[in-house]
């Protein structure tokens, strides 16, 4: 379910009331493959519910290029969406998801492998609060450049 971003921290103060663990991932799930499927189900995994916050396309434009997403932000949403891994989907325009993290507050931050502490900005915010940041191993071989880079070859 998509939620809008200015209702997104009422929304997960009430989960969180409920007694839910409230885990959040971010990311641009452009065109979505093995790779993020196994990753949304062990972010699931960690917790009650995942939140996941999702590039607005004009944020994936910055962060991977002009010829990004192929996908638009809400056919992004209504796939990703659809995963049973997937409770809540909310769309963020920032460079970073530190502003969206402070509105969830989750109780678990997760990404992938390719990512570190130090290569993630957001895990200041998290650890400022308590919450706990967690990383998720990198299946291999799979990513979206690497579809779109088959498909052009
Ligand atoms: N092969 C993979 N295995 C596990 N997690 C992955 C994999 N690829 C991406 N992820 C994770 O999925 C989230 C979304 O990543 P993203 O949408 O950038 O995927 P991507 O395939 O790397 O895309 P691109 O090739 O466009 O950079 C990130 O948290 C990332 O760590
Ligand atoms: O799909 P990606 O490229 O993994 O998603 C990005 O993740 C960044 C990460 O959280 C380190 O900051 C984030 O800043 C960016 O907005 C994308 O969500």
């Amino acid at each position: 379910m998509l939620v809008e971003r200015q209702d997104i921290a009422k929304f997960c103060e009430i989960l969180r009331k409920g007694g839910q663990k409230v885990v959040f991932t971010n990311g641009c799930f452009d065109i979505l493959h093995a790779g993020h499927v196994t990753y949304l189900e062990a972010a699931k995994a960690q917790g009650d519910v995942l939140v996941l916050g999702l590039n607005t396309d004009a944020s994936v434009r910055r962060l991977k290029g002009q010829e990004r997403p192929i996908n638009s932000e809400l056919d992004r949403a209504k796939v990703v969406g659809a995963l049973e891994s997937v409770d809540y989907v909310v769309l963020f325009g920032e460079q970073t998801a530190e502003a969206v993290i402070a509105e969830v507050k989750p109780d678990i931050y997760v990404k992938g492998g390719d990512y570190t502490l130090d290569t993630l900005p957001e895990a200041k915010i998290v650890q400022s609060y308590g919450g706990k940041v967690a990383f998720i191993d990198m299946v291999e071989g799979r990513s979206t450049t690497n579809i779109i880079n088959k498909i052009k070859s």
